[in-house]
């Protein structure tokens, strides 16, 4: 995208017997969505068409039941991805492997070689949704972390420590001092990325570490802050893990989203949940934005005056980082607003996506 001046189709001044002002619009690069929770059966076939029809390829999350531990595993869900993509629709799912304490090292040559495997996720045990399967120590880990510096396969990190004594709030700071500052050590040759980060101390982390590390941010984690989860009494549809935190730094996510340096990047950690496992007694984490997802990051970047640089943060630096060719076609936006519905249905339940019953300025065009 050059300059959004050039891109921008002009307001018109309305005079009399004119038609009301076209639109603004908005064309970038098609861009991609570096973290993605599909699910699986009707929920994936739910889903999947608000991914595809913004996204030409996403990064999938193996945080199935079970989870998707190996290369044949997660070819036959990349399979069931493709049969359950509308006719018509153009999508890759980049597929992951959920590291376990047993996964073994061998089996990081086999992801390399076929191709469709782009990533490692590590999720600490019993950190975050689906991850009763995680790792319970990372020294456990190194061989294949060592299997995968060699390989060239990227390591995902869901960034949390999840020891009880540590404040939920500050738990993403604390595994950065504890894991992830160790293993930038370790594995020098090593590309990571702290996945859906949330303060202002994961941005410092990311800025000053080595280009071999990036993170993705959220468009919920750049729009809200941790007041959304009480406004008027608990709101369920806001809990996701890692939690939202003070406007601080929700305002240094911005500020690193909008700075056009390449180790961040679009990942929108879109994540359905039935409405019954989110107004419950004990909640499901995940918030659900894959309806609206490249609209939502487009307000965010208009409101910091930034939206020459949404195409860099959208379309470029997630494939730079990951080694693979940037996208050819385009996609088109429009400053039109919408109203989000009340609920979606995800199969045979329902779930209430962000902005449920209000508004999203910009609007799909193609
Ligand atoms: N982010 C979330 O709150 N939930 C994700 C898991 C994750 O990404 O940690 C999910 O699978 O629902
Ligand atoms: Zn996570
Ligand atoms: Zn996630």
């Amino acid at each position: 995208m050059a300059a959004v001046g050039s891109n921008e189709t002009p307001i018109p001044p309305v005079g009399p017997g004119m038609s009301a002002p076209t639109a603004a619009r908005l064309t970038l690069t098609r861009p991609d969505d570096w973290h993605l929770h599909l699910r699986d059966g009707e929920v994936l076939a739910a889903v999947l068409p608000d991914t595809a029809r913004r996204f030409a390829r996403a990064i999938v999350m193996p945080n199935l039941k079970p989870p998707i531990t190996t290369v044949e595993s997660a070819r036959a869900y990349r399979e069931r991805i493709h049969a359950a993509l509308p006719a018509g629709m153009r999508f890759e799912p980049l597929m992951t492997l959920y590291l376990t304490d047993n996964m073994a090292a061998s089996e990081i040559g086999k992801a390399r070689a076929s191709g469709f495997v782009h990533a490692v996720k590590y999720y600490p045990a019993g950190a975050t949704t689906n991850s009763e399967s995680g790792v319970t120590d990372l020294a456990r880990a190194y061989p294949v972390l060592a299997a995968m510096e060699k390989h060239g396969l990227p390591l995902l990190l869901h960034g949390e420590v999840t020891d009880p004594t540590v404040d939920v709030f500050d738990r993403e700071a604390v595994f950065i001092d504890r894991h992830l500052m160790p293993l930038t050590r370790a594995f020098p040759g090593l590309r990571m990325v702290l996945e859906h980060i949330t303060t202002s101390a994961a941005t410092e982390f990311i800025r000053q570490a080595p280009d071999n590390v990036g993170a993705t941010i959220t468009a919920h984690h750049l729009l809200l802050n941790r007041n959304a989860l009480f406004e008027g009494g608990l709101r369920p549809h806001h809990y996701c893990l890692p939690l939202l935190k003070r406007e601080a730094h929700r305002a240094a996510l911005v500020t690193a989203a909008t700075s056009g340096n390449p180790k961040f990047f679009l990942g929108t950690d879109s994540a359905p949940h039935p409405r019954h496992a989110k107004e419950s007694a004990c909640g499901c984490a995940g918030v659900y934005t894959a309806h609206a997802a490249i609209e939502l990051y487009a307000e965010i970047f208009e409101r910091a005056g930034a939206l020459d640089r949404l195409e860099a943060f959208a379309s470029f630096h997630g494939p730079d980082f990951y080694r693979l060719p940037r996208n050819r076609d385009t996609l088109t936006l429009e400053k039109r607003s919408w109203t989000v519905p009340e609920e979606l249905r995800f199969g045979k339940e329902t779930g209430v996506p962000l902005r449920a019953g209000e508004m999203v300025a910009w609007s799909l065009v193609k």
